[in-house]
């Protein structure tokens, strides 16, 4: 936040810059005779106008006085002209040992993990509040911080100028880097490190040159999926989709990147144990937040006490680092030759990019694609195929990219899921110094190196940005009042209408989420009119209860094959 300050001096040369050594903050309104003062350095910058501008970091109600002395000595005092209320930051860490181990009853088994946030948002009515984030003790670090709630303090997560990512990617707790051969992974990597730039901009470029892979390779794992659908449909069954996804997507991501499918034969091969073999090297790497689907008290001892050693998964891991090791040649390749990096680190974090970054999102975001457009009836169902029908009919190839980028209620429904469900709930990161920050109706000081946590779940339902925050709007992104919403679209670890960069740590496959997920649609409703899901259905139980009944397919198929 900038803090204009009236100078009643003279402009300053814009060399000169001030620093405050004595700044006399007023705590609350100006009139109350209780004031408090900070001791400390901050750097003014001035300008042809005169104007100072106090970045960021000081907050002085009207009439307060600033006593700054500059580099010159000459002593000056501004009077400042906005205001705004400097509140202490509610919430409590509870007692040592007692207070975590409250909020991780809480967290795990009482109120689970959006009643968790709720429950703390209502009692201290503020969406920016201490707390305990997990994993807990006994066995992981202490995890005190401070959750973000809203849209508008969420912002500061995406500020790296104010706030660390070094091992950020999950909060307080980072797993060895055991499990990922002795390196530090690029999401756990802050952008100031040369590595950051280099492992993003070798994603970038792994995307580039496969581009035209995805469409085919997509097309080709979704018919593949839906073939087994229909068949275990025929039998009578009802289809687990979180399961068949997490084959789908695993096939496509390595085909279209190591240019291999991972169940071919060969000594290297996954067979068809690749879903199996990363679900379990993840969970025991992610522990300690981890849901396993395992019995709960069982999860609860076995995963969230204590890290669990890599040990545990050296020969699964040793597994899928063989098969990229031996198939991912040409991505290799590519990051060694016009990255310059290492093979063997190429090699573990196209493992973890493909593994933890893209498998995971997906698995998770595709179920509830489902999930939300089957809510949505036959009306919506009735929508999207027209669109479809119309769109890719229009174009002689089919489902091409442009087809797709004309299908304006297909991307909104998936933005819209990307806001109600999106798949990675939390953001963290660490300030790097003191600094403000500011909830829609208050303003609070976060001291240097305190953690802070954003809870998505929350955010994305922002009443004071979205009208009927609650309801899955399939159009709520379509137009010109959608576009307006872009900013407000949090999912990608960034704003929706900025893009990913090698230098920021918005996601490196936000693009590909995006595309990928309109192709899921716009497959779905080339080859189906429609589709039922047995009920109760739940995408925030894990795992996601998303069975497919019964699926129509399409009278009158609009599908010219989608060219090699
Ligand atoms: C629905 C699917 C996905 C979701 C919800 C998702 C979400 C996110 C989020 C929230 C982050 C930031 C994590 C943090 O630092 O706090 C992130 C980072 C990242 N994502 Fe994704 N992602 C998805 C799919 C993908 C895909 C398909 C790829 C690659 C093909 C990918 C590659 C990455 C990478 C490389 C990072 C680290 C970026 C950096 O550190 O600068 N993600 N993603
Ligand atoms: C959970 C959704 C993952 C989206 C991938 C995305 C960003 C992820 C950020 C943090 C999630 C880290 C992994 C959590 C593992 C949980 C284990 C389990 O519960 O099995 O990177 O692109």
């Amino acid at each position: 936040m900038e803090l204009i300050l009236a100078t009643t001096l003279n402009p300053f040369s814009t060399e000169t810059r001030c620093t405050a050594t004595k700044l006399k903050i007023c705590r609350s309104r100006p009139t109350a005779a209780a004031t408090s003062c900070w001791q400390g350095l901050n750097a003014f910058s001035s300008s042809k106008t005169g104007l100072w501008v106090l970045s960021g970091r000081w907050i002085a109600a009207p009439g307060c006085v600033i006593k700054c002395s500059v580099f010159s000595s000459e002593s000056s005092s501004f009077s400042t002209s906005q205001s705004a209320s400097l509140r202490e930051i509610p919430g409590s860490y509870g007692l040592p040992v007692f207070g975590p181990l409250k909020d991780r009853l809480d967290f795990f088994w009482f109120q689970g993990e959006n009643q968790f946030y709720k429950a703390r948002m209502d009692k201290y009515e503020s969406t920016v509040f201490r707390v305990n984030f997990p994993p807990f003790p006994p066995g992981f670090p202490y995890s005190r911080g401070v959750a973000l709630l809203d849209q508008k303090s969420y912002g500061v997560l995406y500020d790296t100028s104010k706030v660390q990512k070094e091992d950020m990617f999950t909060g307080s707790f980072a797993p060895s880097k055991d499990f990922t051969g002795g390196y530090r992974m690029l999401a756990a990597l802050d952008p100031s490190h040369e590595k950051h730039t280099i492992l993003k901009s070798m994603l970038f470029e792994l995307l580039k040159v496969n581009r035209t892979r995805t469409i085919f390779e997509f097309s080709k794992a979704f018919a593949e999926t839906f073939d087994a659908v229909e068949r275990q449909i025929s039998q009578g069954k009802q289809v687990d989709f979180y399961s068949s996804t997490q084959k789908f997507v695993l096939d496509f991501l390595i085909r279209t990147i190591v240019h291999r499918d991972p169940a071919k034969p060969g000594h290297a091969s996954l067979a068809n144990d690749g879903p199996s073999l990363f679900q379990t090297w993840i969970g025991v790497q992610y522990g300690g937040i981890a849901q396993s689907g395992l019995p709960h008290i069982v999860e609860e001892f076995a995963l969230h006490n204590f890290p669990l050693p890599f040990f545990l998964v050296k020969g699964m891991y040793g597994r899928i680092y063989k098969f990229f090791r031996t198939y991912a040649t040409e991505a290799i390749a590519v990051a060694s030759s016009k990255f310059g990096l290492d093979r063997e680190e190429a090699t573990h974090n196209l493992i973890f990019i493909l593994g933890v970054n893209a498998w995971l999102g997906l698995i998770r975001l595709f179920p509830a694609i489902i999930y939300h457009v089957a809510n949505g009836g036959s009306e919506l169902q009735g929508r999207l195929r027209a669109e479809v029908r119309s769109s890719a009919s229009s174009t002689r190839a089919g489902l091409t990219a442009e087809a797709i980028a004309s299908m304006p209620l297909i991307r909104s429904t998936v933005l819209e899921v990307l806001r109600l469900s999106a798949p990675a709930k939390y953001q963290y990161a660490r300030a790097k110094t003191d600094l403000i920050i500011e909830s829609h109706d208050a303003a609070y000081m976060i001291k240097k190196g305190e953690l802070l946590g954003g809870c998505l779940h929350f955010a994305s339902r922002d009443p004071a940005v979205f009208d009927d925050p609650e309801t899955f709007v399939a159009d709520r992104f379509m137009g010109e009042k959608g576009k307006k919403l872009l900013p407000n679209l949090l999912w990608s670890n960034g704003y929706n209408h900025q893009p990913a960069t090698a230098v920021n740590k918005q996601c490196g496959g936000k693009d590909l989420v995006e595309h990928i997920s309109c192709l899921f649609l716009a497959e779905l409703f080339t080859r189906y009119d429609s589709f039922q899901i047995a009920e109760p259905a739940s995408i925030y139980s894990y795992p996601p209860r998303i069975k497919f009944t019964s699926m129509q397919k399409a009278s009158s198929p609009s599908r010219i094959p989608v060219p090699v």
